[in-house]
């Protein structure tokens, strides 16, 4: 379970981007966050993996409180949490098997890395995830000779490699083409599944995410103002998670206080 309590962050010193959050997920559900841009979703995901640091609160991972983590104890529960991006983060120059090896990194000695002498079992499993996205037969084919549909399969393997507790995917569709982006949000949804693995997706296209996600955050200048099943985004919500701006937002918590 991914509890998060009361999340604040803020850059330098600026106003927050992340307000006093609350968000809870368990089990295998498959999470979209919506929001304008500058809502603070990517910021969000990647306080989870810490690759932005919380200002102040709370992000627990299966009863591992992740804030307070340094060093080893920071790294192991990094492998913990797979990340999906964008622009899908590839090393062009290397195989695809390569590529989705570095998944083990973290796992694997040194040695074995360097020398890409891969365990047999991580060898199996990695052939085992690309059959199931379907791209084991590049296999030894360089990166940048794949399309970008499938360069995002290599991606989301690489992820699962990892062995995840939880998938988090930042705008995984966005770089590619209407129809690949549906079939790679619908492999999401499908891996969520069969891997009883909780999913969480940074989204700006709200058609996907009503189609292939269980629940909706609605995020509107760090807060999330919406949260719920696909079917309760109504125009009223969409109203209200797409209106104001960062600058309108601060004037109204100015009156507030
Ligand atoms: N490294 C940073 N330093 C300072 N400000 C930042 C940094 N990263 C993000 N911000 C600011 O934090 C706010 C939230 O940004 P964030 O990227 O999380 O929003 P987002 O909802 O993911 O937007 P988008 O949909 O455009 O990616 C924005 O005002 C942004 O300018």
């Amino acid at each position: 379970m991914l509890k998060i309590s009361d999340l604040v962050k803020r850059y330098g010193s600026g106003d927050p981007v992340l307000k006093n959050l609350d968000l809870t997920i368990e089990g295998e559900s498959v999470v979209s966050i919506i929001g304008s841009s500058g809502a603070g979703k990517s910021t969000l995901l990647r306080c989870i993996n810490r690759l932005v640091e919380p200002t102040s609160g709370s992000i627990n991972l299966n009863g591992t409180e992740l804030t307070s983590l340094r060093g080893k104890n920071l790294r192991a529960a990094r492998r913990k949490i797979g990340m999906v991006f964008q622009g899908f983060n590839l090393v062009d120059r290397l195989t695809v098997m390569e590529n989705v090896q570095s998944g083990r990194l973290g796992y694997i000695s040194t040695w074995s890395a360097v020398t890409r002498r891969y365990p047999k079992e991580d060898i199996r499993r990695a052939f085992e995830l690309m059959e199931r996205v379907g791209i084991a037969q590049y296999a030894n084919t360089r990166a940048d000779q794949l399309s970008g549909g499938e360069r995002q399969r290599v991606g989301v393997v690489r992820a699962l490699m990892q062995d995840p507790d939880i998938l988090l995917a930042d705008e995984p569709t966005a770089s590619l083409d209407p129809k690949t982006s549906e079939q790679i949000m619908g492999l999401l949804r499908d891996l969520a599944g069969e891997l009883k693995l909780p999913v969480l997706i940074n989204i700006h296209n709200v058609t996907e995410a009503k189609e292939y996600t269980d629940r909706i955050v609605g995020m509107r200048y760090g807060r999330i103002i919406f949260d719920d099943v696909p079917a309760q985004l109504d125009q009223e919500a969409m109203d209200q998670i797409y209106a104001g701006s960062p600058h309108a937002d601060r004037a109204k918590d100015g009156a507030a206080a």
